[in-house]
């Protein structure tokens, strides 16, 4: 039974580049690896549809905090046995971006806290009615929102097809997203989080191996 790895973190901290990184990392330490990033685009109807909402398509659907969060629930729920027969045949599965970054959002976006009203739901909706694996850890990018947003800025200057989206252009919003992942981090949401802000996969690859004592709030 391979362990469930969670990477966190807002748009632009680099999540997608860490995980890479880990991966070539405990590959090449003969270490059996698979990884997802969420949403997944291309492969459920559901990311799709949360994508194009939040590039203009599908009239107002963006303005509502639960429909968005349902469909970014919806993509895992439809991945959840692809995940869990991963997580059953290697060592190791790293998710870019998982529960945490409904709740994170969902939370920021409705200036709730991470003891709020729609982080209990997206709880009980994606780890309880949907029985989503919980991750064995999870690990925050914490790389200042600055940093981030101006690193989403720059990639959607310099790749084409790479607009920012709706979350990415509100900058306000990036903020408050990072403020809710730091207060989850530090209640240990879930799991417990490691937080990095610029460490290589070198480094991080043993500290996310580390047995836990996991807790489930
Ligand atoms: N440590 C780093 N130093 C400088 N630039 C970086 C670093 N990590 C990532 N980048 C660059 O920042 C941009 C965002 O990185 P990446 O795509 O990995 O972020 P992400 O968190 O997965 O973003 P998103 O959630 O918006 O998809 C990319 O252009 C990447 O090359
Ligand atoms: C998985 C997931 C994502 N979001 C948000 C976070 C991003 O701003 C967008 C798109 O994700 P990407 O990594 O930039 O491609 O959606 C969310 O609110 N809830 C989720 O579960």
């Amino acid at each position: 039974m391979g362990r469930l790895i969670a990477v966190e973190g807002i748009d632009g901290a680099g999540k997608n580049t860490l995980v890479t990184g880990l991966v070539e990392h405990w590959r090449a330490q003969g270490l059996r690896v698979a990884t997802f990033a969420f949403p997944r685009y291309g492969r459920t109807v559901f990311a799709d549809v949360a994508s194009e909402a939040l590039h203009g398509e599908h009239g107002d659907l963006r303005e509502s905090v639960y429909a968005m969060a349902l469909l970014f629930a919806l993509d895992r729920s439809a991945t959840a046995e692809e995940l869990r027969s991963a997580i059953a045949g290697h060592d190791v599965v790293v998710v870019d971006r998982y529960v945490a970054s409904n709740a994170a959002y969902s939370a920021a976006r409705l200036r709730e806290d991470a003891d709020g009203a729609v982080v209990r739901w997206v709880h009980d909706l994606e780890f309880g009615r949907f029985a989503l694996p919980v991750p064995d850890r999870h690990l925050l990018l914490g790389v200042p929102a600055e940093v981030a947003m101006a690193r989403a800025r720059s990639r959607a200057s310099s790749a084409p097809g790479r607009a920012r989206d709706h979350y990415e252009r509100d900058d306000d919003l990036q903020v408050r997203v990072d403020a809710v992942y730091r207060a989850l981090a530090a209640s240990g949401w879930m799991s417990p989080w490691a937080e990095s802000v610029d460490q290589t996969p070198a480094d991080l690859a043993d500290v996310l191996l580390a047995p836990t004592t996991a807790s489930t709030e």
